[in-house]
């Protein structure tokens, strides 16, 4: 849903880490050193045709030099090279402030040791992390009238949380490290603050890869996140031409982490990973960017009994009795976890399957005055849009007409309308105010496809009905 008025914490006054480089993007150093070299150095391979290039929009990125045939070897980083999570004898005072990470934003705990070594003198990999990026373009660090620019509710609680983590967590670090002796300290003396912490978590939740880690005793494997140089350099798309291998080693039974071209790689072509079926939202908070037309993208409702009796009764349905459901019909809402002790009330619309199952199992059953049909109905067929009108035509075509009026209700939230955003954009605007409103364009468009897409369907139920009362 769109934005309320909130006092939104950003990170955008504090002050750069370091001063600002010449080349975009700016690096931690201004010429750090080759990282294809340092991997082959590391015992790595970087296939002859794979190169670093720079792209205006994705920044740097790897490139095919001449054309790959499929299931080629791109990159090989052996197991010493990508960076991980502290292991038990680490800085007891980072283990510590460590496990005061929330487990959702466990990209701040390998950021920890990120921020580490960074500031180790002499550390093995400063050749990876002076190639890191200075800044990120993630929404923690938009000025406050930029996170406003996103509209969307959902996306502005995960960003203020984040905040609201970080200036917190600062004051957690600065009194872990207070009384500690120099040679003690884990950051070299320097000040860690919540604008150094995000750029390490940023760094971390823009470039980590969830891998295999230790075999476990029931001979599965764990989970483990890691930065992988070099392969961190590969750019996202949902049609990628490259994937993640991990193989143990025949040599050493080590495990390796491969690149392999999962088709032929023209020359010139990028090299692109998969970073996951991800919606506008994740991309933007961990990886700063959206996708056009991302087909993973949605909206986050509430379910909630008035809302949709007013979508309804805007859908022309006479008396929708969402606010007061029958018992047979609380009774499946609890099944679908709408209802009950602690029911998960967020639903969402658009993504691969255009309606959530369970909102739209919960607007058939509401929707339906045939207690035995609807009570008989599988559960999984209810929550199907492919199933073909489980509880009739005419209760399809209200529940239909009902989503698209919530989509109607979803987009009135938005306090501008495309248009005034492409004008904005048209007028040149700062590039985290682009993303902004891009994101929000997208939002937008998301749920004009889906109102597009029901009514064609609503369309086509009505030929049926017509075609029936015409035999
Ligand atoms: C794993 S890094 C890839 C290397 C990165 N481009 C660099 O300059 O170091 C991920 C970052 O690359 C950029 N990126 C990757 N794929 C992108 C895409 N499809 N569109 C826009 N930016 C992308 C984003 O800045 C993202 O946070």
């Amino acid at each position: 849903m769109a934005a309320s008025k909130l006092l939104i914490p950003s990170l955008s006054h504090y002050r750069s880490l370091t001063s600002a480089a010449s080349t975009f993007p700016a690096r931690l150093l201004q010429h750090p050193p080759d990282l294809v070299s340092w991997v082959k150095n590391q015992g790595g391979f970087v296939h002859k045709a794979v190169k670093i290039s720079q792209d205006a929009t994705y920044g740097l990125g790897l490139v095919a030099t001449a054309e790959i045939p499929q299931g080629s070897d791109l990159i090989i980083i052996p197991e010493h090279v990508p960076l991980k999570n502290f292991g038990d004898g680490d800085h007891p005072v980072l283990l510590d402030l460590a496990r005061q990470v929330p487990e959702e934003l466990w990209a701040m705990r390998l950021g920890l040791k990120l921020l580490f070594e960074r500031a180790k003198v002499g550390s093995f990999w400063w050749p990876y992390i002076s190639n890191l990026p200075e800044t990120y373009s993630v929404p923690i660090f938009f000025a406050g009238e930029d996170i406003k620019n996103l509209q969307y509710a959902p996306l502005l609680y995960q960003v203020n949380k984040r905040c609201r983590f970080l200036l917190e967590f600062e004051q957690n670090v600065k009194h872990a490290v207070k009384d500690l002796k120099p040679s003690d300290h884990p950051f070299g003396g320097k000040d860690v603050d919540a604008s150094a912490l995000g750029w390490a978590m940023s760094a971390v939740s823009s470039r980590a890869f969830r891998l295999y880690g230790k075999k476990l005793p029931d001979e599965a494997y764990s989970n483990v996140v890691m930065m992988l140089p070099l392969i961190d350099m590969c750019n996202h798309s949902f049609n990628p031409n490259a994937k993640i291998v991990q193989e143990q080693d025949k040599v050493n039974a080590k495990m390796l982490i491969k690149v392999v071209a999962e088709r032929v790689i023209k020359q010139n072509d990028p090299l692109n990973l998969n970073y996951g079926c991800l919606s506008n939202d994740l991309l933007l908070l961990d990886y700063g960017f959206v996708i056009p037309s991302n087909p993973y993208d949605c909206i986050e409702l509430k379910y909630d009994g008035a809302l949709i009796d007013a979508a309804s009764m805007a859908a022309g349905i006479s008396s929708p009795n969402f606010a007061s459901p029958a018992p047979w019909q609380q009774q499946i809402l609890s099944e679908l976890n709408l209802d009950g002790e602690a029911p998960n009330l967020k639903v969402s619309i658009g993504g691969p399957d255009l309606v959530d199952g369970r909102l739209l199992a919960a607007l058939r059953v509401l929707l339906s005055s045939n207690m035995e049909t609807a009570k008989m109905c599988d559960l999984d067929a209810l929550k199907s849009l492919s199933a073909e009108a489980p509880l009739g035509i005419g209760n399809e075509i209200a529940s239909l007409r009902t989503v698209i009026a919530l989509c109607v209700i979803a987009l009135q939230h938005f306090p501008t309308k495309i248009m005034d955003d492409e004008s904005q954009l048209g007028k040149g605007v700062s590039a985290s105010t682009e993303l902004a409103i891009q994101f929000r364009i997208q939002k937008k468009c998301l749920i004009i496809d889906v109102m597009r897409e029901l009514t064609k369907k609503v369309q086509l139920l009505l030929a049926k009905v017509t075609d029936a009362s015409r035999s």
